[in-house]
């Protein structure tokens, strides 16, 4: 999550000090059945909200000295977005080392290989292994050609050609997969394809990759794989397979070299039988696994300030909160249900 930003501020402000629109939390708080959650107790509680300042500003907040409740951490977060941020900035700067553990980060991994190297087999085995959401940005493609979408017939084309679709297209797509589902994991399959997709990815949704995984394999040996898979696709053939090869050198690779310069590169030998490639691939995600188990499984919401979209979940009790910035959009068909 927003691990492309920049700078983090912790503020600690008493409860009394932020303007919300309306004073219905407080009502809210009466409401609940809850003794801790009535007015009183709320305005003597001491809050601590992270900053994450950026281009723009993507508040990220954790909570401290706060022995919460779900539903007022809800209703205060999405009240906080509405608020008058100023009124906060001006004030109690704490330390950029309150963030410490407290923030949990949004996990997402990008596997970004060759055509035919195997990745979508290995990616159904992490889904299965660690509990990864897997989004085949190929898949959502076809998925959006086969829906009768406007752009079906260019996608069709695109892929027919071994093309890249242009970003705002899977960007789109990618974002509303990951709005509809609850997980925390992401892992994206075949995306970035090249550097202005990664580029705009970042831009739009702040997010980075936690790491890429880059399964090595011939084109002999991918050929020969996509030739006898059997599935029906219109570019399992050996024309558009050897133009996806020619995009791949061209304008992927790059991008796996960036993400290497970065440290972010996970090698594997894909040209071993697919358990042996799974082994290697596990002993690449046990430790993140180890590090992220702990995190919370509260649902995820979704809120907009002007004309973003925020992620956020809430965990009360042991203070797990994350927060995520899907980035612009209008997506007036989740717009009624917030
Ligand atoms: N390690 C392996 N050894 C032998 N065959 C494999 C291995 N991994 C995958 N395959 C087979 O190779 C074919 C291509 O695999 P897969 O669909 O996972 O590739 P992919 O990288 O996702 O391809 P694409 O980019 O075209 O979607 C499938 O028929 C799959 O069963
Ligand atoms: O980000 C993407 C991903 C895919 N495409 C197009 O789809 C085909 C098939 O992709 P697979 O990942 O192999 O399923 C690919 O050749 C591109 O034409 C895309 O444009 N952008």
């Amino acid at each position: 999550m927003t691990k492309a930003c920049i700078e983090y501020f912790a503020l600690s402000c008493p409860y009394d000090m932020i303007q919300f629109d309306d004073h219905s939390i407080l009502d809210h708080g009466q409401a609940s059945p809850d003794s801790e959650a009535n007015g009183s107790s709320l305005s003597e509680k001491k809050v601590t909200v992270v900053f994450v300042l950026g281009e723009c500003l993507v508040p990220v907040y954790s909570l401290t000295s706060v022995n919460n409740q779900s539903w007022f951490m809800g209703y205060f977060l999405a009240q906080l977005i509405l608020c008058s941020m100023s009124k906060i900035l001006t004030d109690n700067i704490v330390s950029k080392e309150l963030v410490g553990e407290l923030i949990v980060k949004f996990v997402l991994l990008f596997s970004l290989c060759g055509p035919g190297s195997g990745k979508g087999t290995q990616c159904t085995n992490i889904v299965e292994h660690f509990g990864y959401t897997h989004l085949s940005a190929g898949d959502l493609l076809r998925a959006e050609k086969e829906s009768g979408s406007e752009n079906g017939t260019m996608i069709q084309n695109m892929i027919k050609e071994g093309k890249i679709v242009p970003s705002e297209v899977t960007i789109k797509l990618l974002q509303r997969a990951m709005q509809a589902n609850n997980n925390d994991k992401f892992l994206i399959d075949g995306f970035p394809r090249n550097e202005e997709n990664r580029a705009a990815f970042e831009s739009v949704t702040r997010i980075e990759p936690e790491f890429v995984l880059f399964f090595d394999c011939s084109e002999e040996v991918m050929e020969r794989r996509l030739l006898g898979r059997n599935q029906g696709r219109a570019d399992d053939n050996i024309d558009t397979i050897r133009k996806r090869f020619k995009v791949y050198m061209e304008s992927t690779l790059p991008v796996i070299e960036y993400y290497n310069s970065k440290g972010k590169v996970r090698k594997i030998d894909a040209e071993k039988p697919v358990e042996e490639v799974f082994e290697a691939v596990k002993s690449v995600f046990t430790p993140l696994h180890e590090k992220v188990k702990h995190r919370s499984n509260a649902p995820w919401n979704i809120s907009r300030y002007r004309d973003r979209w925020f992620l956020w979940r809430i965990k009360s009790r042991q203070v797990v909160y994350q927060c995520c910035c899907l980035g612009v959009a209008t997506l007036p068909e989740i717009s009624n249900q917030i």
